[in-house]
């Protein structure tokens, strides 16, 4: 029998709502990744079923926050404080009742308990009064008002709009292929080696144990096509856990896949024993690293906001304030800075971030070509590119909320290919 580390006295389930509390304490309060605070915020939890009730909270609670916000203020006279424990009780109980289908009586019975020897009939009496009044969530969840401002400054209202319908709707299951010709799950292609997937728990997928695909967004896939095919030297800088590495590594490439983390590296080295695929995995800082020989192809995969991927990670929404997409951005400068240092002469760099922010793409790419007149912009073409995404004008590739919206959508991200002269 699973146990569940409901202390005494509480309704049964009230153990997963804690470690939902803690997960949304973690990201909101002390900005940490939603993954990252997993492993302390669920540890008290026996069984995977629980834990993933208690991130599936979260990770809704996220989704709706501005949503849930507004109803709980629409009910209590005084504004409750945006860290106060009432207010993450309320949301955690609204977002069950509302919009992950837990009975309303369920929903605050076993909330009620985190707020023990607190503002309990406050509680109680908000969630009530909602209930009464027939509260509900809106079909497309509002944005954060910061990222709602931002992207709409950037990209225009219509793609904020694509975002918040994005956000509601569980995202796609892409896969990339080693080959056409491996075992995989039927499905949709909008690329070569490319195949959208109904879904389901991914080990269990025809052709998981063979090793012939891999789980990647069909836009995460663009560094690596704009790469092509070849045989030389790669280098993917900021590889881990290894997508765009494995695409290189079956283009034939010979590929050096460098990252600073080892726990992340490690999970190279698993890809790497899984898909059977050839390359060398070095765990070193781009910052202080160099590589004996330059390469005739270098992919920057760099660190950045992941503003991109909002919709399988609602935390990044409010994360990624100015201050750290400053600080993202100036690392990135560095990254690409270092990297254009070794492309050999008319070799490929290609410069990627999975996120939508304009300082961590278009504003790199500017002042890269200001400062490097040994490289140019090699516009990417349409047949490089998944069917229904299109290069920029200028020849860059932007994808965004809304694109491929029939399909399903997909991340957003900026993928520049340079070619540096000589050669
Ligand atoms: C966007 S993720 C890479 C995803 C990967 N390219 C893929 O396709 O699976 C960025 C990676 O950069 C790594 N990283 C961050 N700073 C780094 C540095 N200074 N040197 C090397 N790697 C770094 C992180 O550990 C992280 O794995």
């Amino acid at each position: 029998m699973a146990r569940d580390m409901t202390r005494a006295g509480e309704p049964l389930g009230t153990a997963p709502r804690r470690a939902a509390l803690r997960l949304l304490d973690a990201v909101l309060r002390r900005g940490e990744a939603l993954d990252a605070a997993i492993p302390l915020a669920t540890r008290a939890l026996h069984g995977g079923p629980d834990r993933g009730l208690a991130l599936a909270i979260a990770a809704e609670t996220l989704r709706r926050l501005p949503d849930l916000d507004a109803l709980i203020d629409s009910a209590t006279r005084q504004r409750l404080p945006d860290d106060a424990k009432a207010r993450f009780a309320l949301r955690i109980a609204l977002v069950q009742a509302l919009a992950l289908g837990t009975p309303p009586h369920a929903a605050i019975a076993t909330v009620l308990p985190l707020v023990d020897g607190g503002p309990r009939k406050l509680v109680h009496g908000v969630f009530g009064t909602l209930m009464r009044q027939g509260a509900t969530l809106p079909e497309r969840p509002m944005l954060p008002a910061h990222v709602a401002g931002r992207w709409r400054g950037a990209w225009g209202k219509a793609t904020v709009d694509a975002a918040r319908h994005a956000i509601a709707l569980p995202p796609p299951l892409d896969l990339s292929l080693r080959d056409a010709a491996v075992v995989h799950p039927d499905g949709v292609s909008l690329a070569a080696d490319h195949v959208r997937v109904a879904g389901g728990d991914v080990p269990t997928l025809p052709g998981y144990d063979d090793g012939g695909w891999w789980v990647q967004d069909v836009a995460a896939t663009i560094p690596a096509r704009l790469i092509g095919r070849g045989t030389g030297k790669a280098l993917d800088l900021c590889a881990a856990p290894g997508g765009k590495t494995l695409q290189l590594a079956a283009a034939g490439w010979a590929v050096e896949a460098v990252d600073v983390s080892q726990t992340r590296a490690e999970r190279l080295a698993q890809n790497r024993a899984r898909t059977g695929l050839a390359f060398e995995v070095t765990i070193a800082d781009v910052l202080d690293w160099a590589p004996a020989v330059p390469a005739e192809a270098v992919l920057i995969d760099a660190p950045c906001s992941a503003t991109g991927i909002f919709r399988r990670h609602p935390d990044v929404l409010y994360r990624a304030h100015d201050g750290v997409i400053a600080e993202t951005a100036a690392l990135q400068a560095h990254i690409l800075e270092r990297a254009a240092e070794w492309v050999s002469p008319g070799g490929v760099l290609v410069y990627a971030t999975c996120s939508l922010e304009p300082e961590e793409g278009e504003a790199q790419l500017d002042r890269f070509l200001e400062a490097r007149g040994d490289y140019v912009l090699e516009p990417a073409r349409g047949d490089e590119l998944p069917v229904g995404i299109t290069p920029h004008e200028r020849g860059y590739v932007r994808t965004l909320p809304g694109m491929l919206a029939d399909q399903g959508g997909c991340d957003g991200f900026f993928v520049a290919r340079l070619r540096r002269a000589g050669g």
